[in-house]
């Protein structure tokens, strides 16, 4: 399997080259040159498997010969032996036509810690196959940013750098980044979005500056690596509810795409996936772009989700080369418009391809409130305020009466106690395995966000730099 570049001007590579590379140096997003299949049969034989098995299945067409497929089963054992539920991820009825698929049983309890637990173990692998030292850059609007540096922490060969928006995340979130004490992690807050701290990371990707001194690598899920992984639950539930003999719509709570983007690819893969709902909240610019191909990115308003505070999406990018007609020269050209002015228009190719699996669904404050508190009456379920959004657009989805809906639990409620509580008047309680997080003591350095303050406490710090 080889990799290409949304942008067309990036040299092609390999699986490994393209986890420890991240962002392309045109800086356009990784993807397959073409999808791999599977026929009803392969996944008629998923049916019973154990999550670890069925991650391995789904990933290895991906991997190519970058690893045997015992190597890569021994790898998605690791990781996913890790989670505490023994279905990994389990699914939950609410009624006759709802599920939840519940993400968020890995360590630090959202759904980033399905991806980066093997993503932590793929670059120990190949870093220890070349004798490579990598320095992970990240921006987080609170759960990738835990979630990564859970995965690395202590590793040999990797150092992480990660940006959080300061103020703009929940207490249990930035504890969760900032009380781990391993000498390979350096927390960043800086003033304003997480959008401020996602360009700056995907600038530092194609500044030859940087690259002339330290190797860099992606956590977020402008790596390939991250999205891979994350279609495999994809797979997983729809075995469960009767594919490939039936077909299944998912709600997505949706920021930078990638989790939805993910469930794109499991249908391109033969999946029967009815329709993927893309569930936003009052920061919208992928409802606008679906609905009306206005691809406009505002100021990000702060919100009770904050995780999906988000403006510029950036797996967006892989979805318009994709459905527009895999033209690097075209996609450069238009994204190239975009970073300019901020804006730009779906051509009728894009909007029509996009039509063809994704619909979308704005989810204001109080509707996220009215969803959490209707799962909590009507199932007894306590959900996150970014399910709650989820949730609340897969009731309002267009979806025929026979077709089962899976909402996405993206994060566990415990991480969003005051939103949960306020809206249903029950205090989650945190789970045993964060329980002492607030005895312990936090360290994080406070920046402006301003590129070269930035660019310079990386390289000074950085212990790939001075090694
Ligand atoms: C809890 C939670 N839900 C939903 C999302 C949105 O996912 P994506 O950015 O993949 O669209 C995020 C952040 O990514 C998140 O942390
Ligand atoms: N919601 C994310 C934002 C980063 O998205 P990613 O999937 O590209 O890492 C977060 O919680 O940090």
């Amino acid at each position: 399997m080889r990799y290409i570049s949304t942008r067309g001007s990036a040299p092609t590579l390999s699986f490994e080259e393209v986890t420890l590379t991240g962002l392309a140096s045109d800086g356009g997003l990784y993807l397959p040159q073409g999808w791999p299949s599977f026929s009803a049969d392969d996944i008629r034989a998923m049916r019973g498997q154990p999550y670890a098995e069925i991650a391995a299945r789904v990933m290895a067409p991906f991997v190519g010969d970058s690893l045997s497929f015992e190597e890569l089963r021994g790898l998605t054992e690791e990781a996913y032996g890790r989670f505490s539920h023994a279905a990994v991820v389990p699914l939950v009825q609410l009624d006759h036509q709802h599920w939840l698929m519940e993400l968020f049983h890995g360590p630090t309890l959202a759904f980033k810690d399905v991806a980066l637990q093997m993503l932590g173990l793929l670059f120990e692998t190949f870093l220890a196959r070349r004798g490579e030292q990598l320095t992970l850059v990240g921006a987080t609007s609170g759960d990738t940013g835990s979630a990564a540096i859970d995965a690395v922490a202590g590793r040999d060969g990797v150092e992480i750098f990660m940006l959080h928006p300061q103020g703009r995340i929940s207490d249990v979130q930035r504890r969760q980044m900032t009380t781990v004490r391993a000498p390979n992690i350096h927390n960043i807050a800086i003033s304003g979005s997480f959008d401020d701290g996602q360009a700056a990371v995907k600038r530092m990707f194609t500044d030859t500056e940087i690259a002339g001194k330290i190797r860099l690598g992606a956590v977020n899920s402008i790596n390939w690596a991250r999205l891979m992984a994350q279609v495999v639950y994809y797979f997983t539930t729809a075995v469960q509810l009767g594919a490939p003999e039936r077909s299944v719509a998912f709600s997505v709570p949706t920021g930078n795409f990638g989790d939805v983007f993910a469930g794109y690819v499991a249908s391109k893969m033969g999946l029967p996936v009815e329709q993927l709902i893309v569930a936003t909240n009052v920061n919208d610019i992928l409802h606008r772009a679906l609905s009306d191909g206005d691809y406009s990115a505002g100021t990000v308003t702060p919100t009770a989700a904050p995780s999906m505070d988000i403006q510029v999406s950036s797996n967006f990018e892989r979805l318009l080369f994709d459905v527009g007609g895999r033209d690097g020269a075209v996609m450069a050209e238009q994204m190239r418009g975009f970073e300019t002015s901020k804006a730009m228009q779906l051509t009728n190719s894009q909007r029509e391809g996009a039509a063809t699996r994704f619909t979308s669904v704005r989810v204001d404050q109080d509707a996220m409130a009215h969803s959490m508190r209707r799962a909590f009456e009507n199932s007894g379920e306590v959900i996150d305020p970014h399910t709650a959004i989820g949730l609340y657009a897969a009731y309002q989805a267009d979806i025929a009466p026979d077709v089962p809906i899976v909402t996405l639990a993206t994060a566990h409620p415990a991480k969003f106690r005051d939103a949960v509580e306020r809206a249903t008047g029950t205090r989650p309680p945190l789970p045993t395995r964060v329980g002492d997080l607030f005895a312990r003591e936090e360290a994080c350095t406070e920046l402006s966000g301003d590129y070269d303050e930035l660019t310079d406490f990386i390289l000074t710090n950085a212990a790939q730099a001075h090694g």
